[in-house]
């Protein structure tokens, strides 16, 4: 059975245009004008877009005593609705834990996806077993490796451990990550913001200024560099960590910086708000940022200094938020967003005038596709490609509620913001996900994708590299080794 979108407007990263879309065995199969097919999905007046791609979720993650909320199922419905067609989830080994296992268990979760997805493994601790396991995974398609510079005494690896795997991951052709808070000094702010009685959802902001991000920033940029790893950096929050990234691009260095909605269109006073389940449900990490943050991320998106925009979703429950009434740092950290990221960047990015359509494109899907290597699979509309295409209506409109959304939380961190452009379709391999607007998910559907290391930027950087490597100078009369 063929599927064929018409009379839309194609948008991708680079090009704007007019074209019908045929979609043959889950894959574009023709683009062009006066296309015929079984099924006939009515685009006019909108905008036909590579589905949205989210590098960066946590989807039924153990996490700080307890599950974040959101399962696969739930996790990708909310995902399709809003018009995401692939999430790239966290593979979290505990400490001690191999990589594999730690894969087997994701990989037991993720069966009930109702769109592709993919992973990224984190390395939580140190060790022969952990370098081992690196070669192996990628070896199964998972080609970027996230170290947590936060969460002292749990996810947390220290430089000398970093060093090491940042050089593991050049060796593999992979890409480094890194959550870059300065987990030291963050955990000697808690104490003594607690010490004080600062024990509200408010102290977390005051926990986590962005200083602690933009040194941690530059210290993983710099590692990396001397490692000579590609690197990217996850939820960017603030002007620290962005000058920091804008500084070593600027400088050549092979870094990526990822904004999330929330902290584009979410700022601290969500924090001092009275109500304290409304300030514990936006407790995340980094934690929003004032209003002058919030413009050089956006400066970064149009500027291209800044990457991609992701969401982080890590939700949680209202209950399991109360676990850290009395003491903030007990506050399950983390917030949703997956079906909201779309409409929100759209609404206060595209309709504002901040970034462009393409630009919206790059940021949402191409980029992540491109940095991840899976592109032109994903992130494309493109003969060949699969058909993860989201058809954007710039008209569609509703108000953002907990009562109509997806996700399996019982809030909604955007509430009550009215949003401008929504998928009148959504289609997954194909499949339509969302019909004018409707939810037609299909749990199961999803498939794990496997990404190819050795990427275009990773050879590149290791030709440079070797190229300026330190080397032995000759001299005459002198023995060539130390021996
Ligand atoms: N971001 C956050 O607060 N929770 C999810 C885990 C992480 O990415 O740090
Ligand atoms: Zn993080
Ligand atoms: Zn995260």
């Amino acid at each position: 059975m063929s599927t064929v979108i018409k009379g839309g407007t194609i948008v991708t990263h680079d090009l704007t245009y007019v074209a019908d879309v045929l979609i043959e065995g889950g894959r574009i199969a023709a683009i062009g004008p006066g296309l015929r097919g079984d099924v006939e999905l009515d685009a006019t007046g909108c905008f036909v877009m590579p589905g949205g791609i989210d590098p960066h979720t946590h989807l039924e993650m153990p996490f700080m005593g307890t599950y974040s909320a959101d399962n696969f199922e739930s996790g990708t419905r909310a995902a399709l609705a809003g018009g995401t067609t692939m999430v790239v989830d966290f593979a979290l080994p505990s400490p001690g834990q191999g990589l594999l296992d730690a894969l087997e268990m994701w990989h037991n979760k993720s069966g009930r996806a109702n769109c592709d997805y993919s992973y990224h493994m984190a390395v939580t601790w140190w060790g022969e077993k952990v370098f081992d396991d690196m070669a192996a995974v990628v070896d199964r398609g998972i080609t970027s490796f996230k170290h947590f510079l936060a969460y002292k005494g749990a996810l947390m690896v220290n430089d000398d451990e970093l060093f090491s795997s940042f050089q593991r991951v050049r060796d593999l052709g992979a890409i480094a990550m890194v959550h870059a808070e300065n987990g030291d000094v963050v955990a000697e702010l808690s104490a003594r913001l607690l010490r004080e009685g600062n024990v509200g959802p408010e102290a977390h902001a005051y926990s986590r200024p962005p200083q602690v991000e933009g040194e941690a920033t530059n210290r993983a940029i710099m590692i990396a560099d001397m490692a000579g790893a590609p690197l990217y950096v996850v939820h960017t929050s603030c002007e620290d960590s962005h000058e920091a990234i804008r500084r070593a691009r600027a400088a050549g260095k092979r870094v990526w910086g990822e904004p999330l909605i929330q902290h584009l269109t979410l700022d601290e006073s969500e924090y001092f708000n009275a109500d304290w389940d409304h300030a514990a449900r936006r407790v995340m990490s980094p934690p929003f940022r004032n209003k002058q943050h919030q413009d050089s991320l956006w400066a970064g998106l149009s500027s291209g200094s800044l990457s991609v925009v992701a969401t982080d979703h890590c939700a949680f429950t209202t209950a399991q938020k109360r676990s850290g009434v009395g003491d903030f740092t007990k506050i399950p950290n983390g917030t949703g967003g997956l079906e909201d990221r779309m409409p929100m960047l759209w609404t206060y990015g595209v309709v504002t005038g901040r970034i462009t359509m393409n630009e919206f494109v790059a940021v949402t899907s191409t980029n992540a596709a491109k940095i991840f290597g899976m592109y032109p699979k994903k992130g494309a509309v493109a003969v060949g490609s699969d058909a993860d295409l989201v058809v954007w209506d710039p008209m569609r409109e509703k108000v953002i509620g907990a009562a109509t959304q997806q996700s399996a939380i019982d809030y909604n961190v955007f509430e009550g913001k009215r949003v401008t452009g929504l998928p009148r379709f959504t289609l997954t391999r194909g499949q339509v996900a969302v019909f004018d607007g409707e939810v037609r998910t299909q749990e199961g559907h999803g498939e794990f994708v496997a990404r190819e290391p050795n990427g275009a930027v990773n050879r590149a950087l290791s030709t440079f590299k070797e190229l300026t490597a330190p080397r032995p100078v000759v001299r005459a009369g002198i023995p060539a080794s130390g021996v």
